[in-house]
């Protein structure tokens, strides 16, 4: 990143009683807790660590992993920044670290990481499942045969739109989000680059000289009722070849509630392919182009890192920098995008994203106090609309693009 004045802005933490990102840890954590708490009948050495993880969210302190932690896990979250976390409040490290941090013990907690019956058990699943099969799931599938009557371009534009606001169905947000429909007055879409986003994938009538095939890195966000639009966005740009190839971002494991994994892939590729009419065709392509390798599914241990972007390992770097485009999902991917921190608003989306190694993308409803790349003018109108919670109520989206 640039040495600009802005590349000092103050990480954010959880420590000022009354600010969005201490009701975070102080109440949506231990809600979360509960909730996981009901969702399986775990038995009492579970609920002895979920009541102990319960006590250290209110007054307690981060601690090192378990001794008989993976030894890989050990080495990276030692690489993370444990070692200098560790002993100190959750409220006075970094928000992104503690947030993170906190979904790694509540799997402990249940026995995810094993060994033992509740390893692989995703504590979550339950409610990801009851969204998935949800009836607005039905509507939001049985909508998409009518966009047959709409131009190519109509069509892109829908299902980018709808993989965009889809980012507001995410569950661990819903905890705390009550009131989330007053907008205001001030526009939903705070940037709007949606335009360079398609221009950088153009269909395959358009493309001129010679260009190798267009790949799409998308990273995702959340599972249910946010991959399944995002997976049609992908199954879209596939069939009007604006994409030859795309990788799919998941999380190694279960993370922030709702997060996506491999196997919450599979549930919404199922959902997609049993729905029939346009639905069901766009689940059968992509089934046809996850078996022959145009689409595949990554789960990088970084996606659950704790830390930015700016510090993906090379590994990571090489597959960005390989892709057309990487569109970053969700509001979690953005604050990783640009630095979990307090920039003006109108820091250029571009100033703060030159790290990153190839065009990049960002797609996310509003639910953290992050944001950068505001004009003056849409900072005045949000701050002049009397909601004083415009940039985490979720009534708000962006699609920034930095070519
Ligand atoms: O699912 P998303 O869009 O990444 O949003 C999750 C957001 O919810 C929170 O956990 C709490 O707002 C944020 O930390 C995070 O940015």
């Amino acid at each position: 990143m640039p040495d600009t004045p802005t590349a000092s802005a103050p990480v954010i933490r959880g420590d000022e009683p009354g600010s969005f990102p201490h009701g975070v840890l102080a109440e949506r954590h231990p809600a979360v807790i509960r909730q996981v708490g009901e969702s399986f009948p775990y038995g009492p050495e579970q609920r002895r660590a979920l009541d102990a993880l319960l006590a250290s969210c209110a007054d307690g302190v981060i601690e090192p992993l378990p001794a008989d932690a993976d030894p890989r896990d050990r080495e990276r979250w030692a690489a993370w920044g444990i070692g200098e976390y560790a002993g100190r409040s959750w409220y006075d490290v970094p928000w992104l670290w503690a947030e993170s941090h906190f979904y790694r013990r509540l799997l402990d907690a249940v026995g995810y990481f094993g060994p033992g019956p509740w390893q692989g058990v995703d504590p979550f699943r339950p409610a990801k499942l009851a969204e998935l099969d949800a009836p607005e799931t039905d509507e939001e599938l049985a909508a998409l045969d009518g966009l047959d009557a709409l131009t190519e371009r109509e069509r892109t534009g829908a299902l980018l739109h709808g993989s965009l606001w889809g980012n507001r169905a995410d569950l661990g947000f819903r905890l705390s989000a009550g009131g989330a429909d007053d907008r205001g007055g001030a526009a939903a879409l705070v940037a709007d680059d949606g335009d360079t986003l398609l221009s950088l994938l153009p269909p395959a009538r358009d493309r001129t000289g010679a260009r190798g095939p267009a790949t799409l890195c998308l990273v995702a966000d959340n599972a249910g009722r946010e991959l399944v639009p995002d997976l049609l966005l992908v199954s879209h740009l596939l069939a009007e070849g604006r994409v030859d190839r795309a990788v799919l971002h998941v999380k190694p494991y279960p993370y922030y509630v709702s997060d996506a994994t491999t196997a919450d892939v599979l549930d919404a590729l199922r959902r997609l392919t049993a729905a029939g009419g346009a639905a069901g065709a766009h689940g059968d392509r992509l089934w046809a182009a996850l078996t022959d390798g145009r689409v595949t599914v990554r789960a990088h241990p970084f996606s659950c890192a704790p830390l930015p972007y700016s510090e993906m390992p090379a590994d990571l770097r090489a597959e960005f920098a390989a892709a057309t485009v990487t569109v970053l999902k969700g509001d979690l991917n953005y604050r990783r995008l640009v630095g979990d921190r307090r920039w003006p608003p109108t820091t250029p989306f571009a100033d703060v994203t030159a790290y990153f190694p190839g065009p990049v993308a960002a797609l996310r409803t509003l639910k953290s106090d992050v944001i950068t790349g505001l004009t003056a003018e849409t900072e005045e109108a949000l701050e002049a609309s009397g909601e004083g919670r415009w940039r985490t109520s979720g009534t708000h989206a962006l699609i920034q693009v930095r070519a």
